[in-house]
């Protein structure tokens, strides 16, 4: 990982391909790149080469050329791009070419390590480019563009200088306190952490929306046999992904499909229908159906129209559970199941799908959209600021100015690991750890 290495690595996708980007950054990039394309090209403007392996001279592509000088470069170092022909012939001779020059591959992550390392975002924002790179909704690019942008990193480091406000001001009654001059600073202190916590803990309190946004929401559709979970799992897919059969026990394991909801991803799961059974195989589905349940975010309890509400699923009503009525080309849905009224739908013939279909975007928005404020997005978000609010906790109870100053010191430590202004290289290992190559 060291700085002096020039580094490269692949920056589009593996495999075949019109063009492959290939990056370079590092102290050597105009060298290297000199010695591939025989000059330098202009900073920040395309120029077509030919690129030739330094050693043997032979031709291995005709490229567009971008060069970056530091430190107007995505790294902050001096950086270039290469915009090769797709082919894996061509990326492999001019890979070669590249370490015969001196460079080396990059580890995943590396390039935005680097960009981190000269100043350029803090650890939030980083974390904000990966989940960019993995976003697969719009709500989900919403939250990773505005958390790359720094929404986060400014939230925190508006903290973090408070934070260092009170400090200082405890710091100062120590000496006052020394000189014998009364003052009321520790008052002021007591006061700036209490409110700090506060605002903290409001943030930390958000029902972890930012974290469900981004790795998306957990819904099962739960329900008697043959109620038509299938059929309605099938609807809301698109596709004919579960087995629908008029014999009741056709589920048996947890069937699973990808839905966009409103621009939040989630994972929609058809269940075994709820009922005592003495097959062995089919109980084991009833089980995994009642798990499912459980753990969901999003519980839809689908109960036939043309049959009396089942037991077994009435009993697993919670508040935020969906309730729908299937069948209602066959039977008029009751006013009411478990004092909740339901959506009347026909997966048969598409009767309500429409209606359920807003109202579960909403139920999604609801539980993980985005809000007007950028939200924490990670469990090591939430570690830090609920360490950093246990110390300003901590701060507020101090019996000694000195203690208290230990205890902010403490907090501003937890905001600094989050933010990465404490550079605790195993922090770093972790946010880098499951970035892809090239980035
Ligand atoms: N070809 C290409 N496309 C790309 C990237 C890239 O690196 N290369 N990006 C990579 O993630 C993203 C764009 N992000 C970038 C961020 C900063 C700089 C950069 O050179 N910044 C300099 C100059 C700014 C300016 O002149 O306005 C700087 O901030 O000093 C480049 C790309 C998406 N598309
Ligand atoms: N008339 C009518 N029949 C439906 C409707 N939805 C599903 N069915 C039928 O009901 C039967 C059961 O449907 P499934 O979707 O397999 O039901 P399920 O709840 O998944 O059943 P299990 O796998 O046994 O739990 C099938 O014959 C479907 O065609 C509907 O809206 N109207």
């Amino acid at each position: 990982m060291r700085l002096s290495d020039t580094i490269f690595a692949l920056a589009s996708g593996a495999g075949r391909a019109a063009i492959s980007l290939l990056r370079l950054s590092g102290p050597d990039s105009a060298l290297v790149l000199t010695r591939l394309a025989g000059r330098l090209p202009r900073p920040r403007q395309a120029s077509l080469r030919r690129l030739r392996h330094p050693e043997t001279g032979e031709l291995l592509d005709e490229a567009l050329l971008l060069w970056f000088p530091a430190p107007r470069s995505y790294t902050g170092e001096d950086s270039a791009e290469l915009h090769l022909h797709g082919g894996r012939a061509v990326l492999e001779g001019v890979s070669a070419a590249l370490l015969a020059c001196g460079a080396r591959p990059a580890e995943p992550g590396e390039f935005t390590r680097r960009a981190f390392l000269n100043g350029r975002l803090d650890l939030t924002a980083a974390e904000g480019i990966a989940d960019l790179i993995d976003a697969e909704t719009a709500a989900q690019r919403r939250q990773a563009l505005r958390q790359a942008g720094g929404a986060l990193a400014a939230r925190y480091a508006g903290w973090g200088e408070r934070l260092t406000r009170l400090l200082a001001h405890q710091e100062a009654s120590i000496e006052f306190a020394e000189d014998g001059i009364p003052n009321d600073l520790d008052d002021e202190v007591r006061q700036g952490a209490a409110t700090l916590a506060a605002e903290i803990a409001a943030h930390l309190a958000d029902g972890g929306r930012g974290e469900r946004l981004r790795e998306g929401l957990w819904a099962a559709i739960i329900g008697a046999p043959n109620a038509g979970k299938s059929s309605l799992l099938n609807a809301l897919a698109g596709r004919e992904a579960a087995i629908v059969s008029a014999r009741a026990g056709t589920t048996r394991d947890v069937v699973e499909v990808r839905l966009d909801l409103g621009g939040v991803p989630v994972l929609l799961a058809d269940t075994a229908g709820l009922r005592d059974t003495p097959d062995e195989i089919e109980a084991e589905g009833v089980r995994r159906a009642r798990r499912r349940a459980e753990e969901a975010d999003l519980v839809i309890a689908l109960f036939a129209a043309d049959a009396a509400p089942d037991a077994e699923t009435l009993a697993l009503l919670r508040p935020g559970t969906v309730v729908v009525a299937n069948k209602v080309d066959l039977a008029a849905p009751p006013a009411s199941i478990g004092g909740i009224a339901p959506i009347a739908l026909s997966a048969r013939d598409g009767t309500g799908l429409d209606a359920l279909r807003s109202l579960l975007e909403r139920e999604a928005q609801s539980r993980a959209g985005l809000s007007e404020e950028a939200s924490l997005t990670r469990p090591r978000h939430r570690a830090a600021l609920g360490e950093a609010v246990d110390w300003l906790e901590e701060a507020q109870r101090a019996p000694l100015p000195e203690l208290a100053a230990e205890s902010l010191r403490a907090a501003l430590r937890s905001l600094g690991r989050l933010t990465g202004r404490v550079g605790v290289e195993q922090v770093l290992d972790v946010v880098f750890g499951d970035f892809c190559i090239g980035k």
